[in-house]
């Protein structure tokens, strides 16, 4: 049997010295993370026209260098190199619960890991996943014309919380654990917030590690029914994924990737629908026109191949993504030393990438902060001046192994509710935004939703 050595990089310490590269750590421990989270764009325009491309930034803890640009991004996603660490850069901050998760490996431990999840994302899967979503979606939402005004953000998560458990863990929403499940998902968000990083009673840390273990209780004892079974839910396609000696995976790391798995696609994709939702609330032309897109399908409900004859939505939503991206900070640690933007930056050293900041530079936006569907469409195709502008669902091999889930998700909601409901931003809108922790309106969203008579 042989011992799997742990590579020195992954012992290493991260690296403080970057004396010679210009900005500064802010203040001690928080850095500048006070200034972020009341404006993050705003921080990290000020940062690049004073310090340029590469400066010194500190973060709820850590200190290291922040990178502008799309040039820089493709360097670090496409890693030609293996300069850089997703686990060490993440080890910090997600590693504190999701240690071993897809994100939180590198080269080739990743390239193997993430064959796991192949089968579950194929065509065939997804057309199993769609005809389940499109129903659920609809029963979800069929009240809303009686409601009036309503939250979109909690109400959204539910349901996207809802298809999560029935798509990717096979669970009705009568199951009682599916409850269950959410609540320790919801827990372990809450305990990646805690500053307290200790198990102390009270702390929402201890909450999180709770919900961990129970997660990991939970998937582990299901492996074997799931492997002899067969589910069509995420989880029984990756235990009965083998690797290509033809042994399946490990139980810890199908626990592991199932955990991060709920955590990757949930937040993310609430966080859009919300962006969305706010943008077409105040354009009801927009809105119309989106509507004409999915009557004109003329079905009860979404098949797979209706996905691309909703273009106008997919822009729509990465129209959304460019302006509010759901992950707003992108962390990873260089493994020995490189260049980046004529600057050497030393091994073990953290990068943080903001993908607002590439979203809304001049250079490769027209009107930037202007939420306008056009400018990915021809003959504009604004998104082409750089393969980097755009980073909404990241890019090489990290790029978001959702995003095609993702787009369906969004499309099938857009099409049972727009077809069914028109909707306006409600007068006590605050139109405020946050983006730490989690890009949304501050204030849930609230929209008056109005049946649409047939
Ligand atoms: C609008 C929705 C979504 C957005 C904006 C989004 C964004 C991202 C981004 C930016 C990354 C790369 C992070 C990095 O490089 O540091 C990522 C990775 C990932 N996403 Fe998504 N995501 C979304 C939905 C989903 C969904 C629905 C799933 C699962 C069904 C998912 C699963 C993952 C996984 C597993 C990774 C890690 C991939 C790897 O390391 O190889 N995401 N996502």
């Amino acid at each position: 049997m042989t011992t799997a050595v742990t590579p020195s990089y992954k012992l290493a310490k991260n690296n403080e010295n970057l004396n010679h590269i210009p900005g500064s750590f802010g203040l001690p421990i928080i850095g500048q993370t006070f200034q972020l989270v009341n404006d993050l764009y705003g921080t990290i325009d000020n940062q690049y026209k004073k310090f340029g491309s590469v400066s010194r930034f500190g973060l709820a803890g850590f200190r290291g260098a922040l990178l502008i640009g799309p040039d820089l991004y493709k360097e670090v996603y496409l890693d030609k190199d293996k300069n850089f660490s997703a686990e060490m850069g993440y080890m910090g901050s997600l590693g504190r619960f999701y240690k071993g998760a897809l994100l939180l490996r590198d080269h080739e431990e990743h390239k193997f890991q993430r064959r796991m999840m192949q089968t579950a994302f194929k065509n065939e899967a997804m057309k199993g996943y769609i005809g389940t979503m499109g129903p659920m979606i609809a029963e979800s939402i069929v009240d809303w014309g009686d409601k009036g005004q309503l939250l979109f953000f909690p109400a959204i998560k539910q349901i996207l919380l809802d298809v999560a458990a029935r798509i990717f863990v096979g669970l009705d929403e009568s199951d009682e654990r599916a409850a269950k499940l959410n609540k320790a998902f919801l827990d372990i968000s809450d305990g990646l917030m805690g500053i307290v990083t200790k198990e102390l009673p009270g702390t929402k840390f201890r909450k999180g590690k709770i919900g961990e273990r129970y997660l990991k209780e939970f998937f582990g004892s299901l492996i074997a029914e799931r492997r002899a079974g067969d589910g069509t839910d995420t989880f029984s396609y990756f235990t009965r994924e083998k690797t290509e000696d033809g042994d399946y995976f490990s139980d810890e790391d199908i626990i592991g990737h199932m955990s991060f798995l709920l955590f990757a696609a949930h937040d993310t994709t609430t966080s859009a629908l919300s962006h969305m939702l706010y943008h077409l609330g105040q354009d009801q032309a927009l809105q119309q026109r989106l509507r004409d897109e999915v009557m004109a399908i003329d079905k009860p409900y979404l098949e797979y191949e209706d996905l691309e004859k909703m273009p106008l939505m997919e822009v729509a939503v990465k129209e959304a993504l460019r302006l509010h991206p759901s992950v707003m900070m992108m962390q990873r640690r260089t493994i020995k030393e490189c260049e980046l933007g004529g600057y050497k930056l030393p091994a073990n050293t953290i990068l943080f990438l903001a993908p607002q900041h590439n979203h809304r530079m001049e250079e490769y936006w027209d009107e930037p902060m202007k939420f306008d569907i056009d400018r990915w469409l021809a003959p504009r195709n604004e998104h082409k001046r750089h393969s980097f502008s755009f980073v909404g669902f990241g890019g090489g091999a990290h790029k978001c192994i959702g995003m095609h889930f993702a787009l369906m998700q969004v499309k099938n909601f857009m099409h049972q509710f727009l077809r069914q409901y028109e909707f306006h931003l409600a007068d006590n809108f605050s139109n405020k935004m946050q983006t730490v922790p989690l890009p949304k309106p501050v204030d849930d969203l609230p929209i008056v939703v109005r049946r649409i008579s047939s």
